[in-house]
């Protein structure tokens, strides 16, 4: 994701002063904004502050514009030069009306690297947890990828589109254990408006329970079971878009402030599932059986984090 956006890759084996300071940039604001703040609950206590929240806030806000800003600076003398390879460069290259100034092209840019993060490595460990307890359904994936990549070579990008079963493994994992299972978290009504013959207040705070739709008996049957041939069949594909446009399968969210990093979020994540499946076996750790506890803290994490014991599948 960082590729994509900044250009740029972060080896965690490899920690210089740039890659220290951007995992320190988002450590700390996954943890202060992952936080349960007072004051969203007793707007009086704002004012005070008491857990510092906002001090944090302000203070990571300036390192992030310095930070991306630098960045930023940089591709400006690459643009002039007519390379156009990441998301900053598209940003650069925008003209006109679409042009952003500065503040909000870093605001941009580190809300896609905040957000496109943490999201896209948690549904490939929920996915990865889910390849491993059920051994079946990976074997299914694999003679997949071998009908459609064959055994010589890597997995690519255009091999994707040839695909149904991992698609519909994917989307049984988004419905089962969605990052974001409650979506943005709040929404606010700005009007008075009724929902579904309740009325609503202006001003009222609103939560989607996306996990809870996701498992409703009455939407789904047999909702606990892991079942990706239920979005298999032709016709249930088109009924159930995980895009937004279906409300009992929307872990991206529906409408104007949905996902709008759905389709490389969903791209990045079959990537490197078909490539992790395509190369290796996965199999339970000896003394860590997978445990699908959830941890809600601003993604929906694994408690405890998968282990796993591999087995490369090619000579
Ligand atoms: C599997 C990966 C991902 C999942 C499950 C996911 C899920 C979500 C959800 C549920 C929302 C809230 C939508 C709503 O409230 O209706 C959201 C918002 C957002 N996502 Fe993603 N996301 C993923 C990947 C990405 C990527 C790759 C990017 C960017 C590179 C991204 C950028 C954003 C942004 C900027 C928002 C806020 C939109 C707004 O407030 O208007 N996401 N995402």
């Amino acid at each position: 994701m960082m590729h994509s956006v900044f250009g740029r890759e972060y080896g965690l084996c490899s920690m210089n002063k740039e890659t220290e300071e951007v995992c320190e940039l988002v450590e700390e604001g996954y943890e202060v904004l992952g936080m349960l703040n007072w004051s969203d609950h007793l707007p009086w206590l704002g004012a005070f502050d008491p857990q510092k929240i906002r001090f944090r806030c302000s203070k990571i806000v300036s390192r992030v514009n310095q930070f991306v800003s630098q960045i930023i600076a940089e591709h400006r003398v690459r643009t002039s030069e007519n390379k156009t390879s990441d998301f900053v460069d598209v940003l650069l290259s925008l003209q006109g009306a679409d042009k952003l100034s500065d503040s909000d092209m870093a605001a941009v840019l580190w809300e896609m690297i905040f957000r496109g993060t943490d999201t896209v490595a948690i549904m490939i460990e929920w996915i990865l947890a889910r390849m491993v307890l059920h051994p079946e359904i990976q074997l299914t994936v694999q003679k997949e990828l071998d009908q459609i990549v064959g055994k010589s070579r890597r997995v690519r990008e255009c091999d994707i589109p040839a695909m149904t079963y991992l698609p519909a493994v994917i989307k049984e994992v988004l419905r089962l254990h969605p990052p974001g299972p409650l979506l943005s978290w709040a929404r606010l009504a700005i009007t008075d408006t009724i929902v579904d013959g309740r009325p609503v207040p202006a001003g009222t705070t609103a939560l989607v329970n996306m996990w809870a739709i996701m498992r409703d008996p009455e939407v789904w049957t047999e909702p606990m079971e892991f079942k990706p041939e239920r979005f298999l069949n032709k016709e249930a594909d088109v009924e159930f878009s995980v895009l937004g446009s279906d409300l009992r399968l929307a872990p991206f969210g529906s409408g104007r402030r949905s996902c709008p990093g759905k389709a490389l979020g969903l791209t990045t994540v079959t990537f490197w599932v078909a490539s992790l499946l395509h190369e290796y076996e996965w199999k339970a750790a000896d003394q860590n059986p997978v445990d699908l506890s959830e941890t809600l803290k601003l993604s929906c994490e694994m408690t405890k984090p998968l282990t796993v014991k591999l087995r490369p599948r090619h000579a």
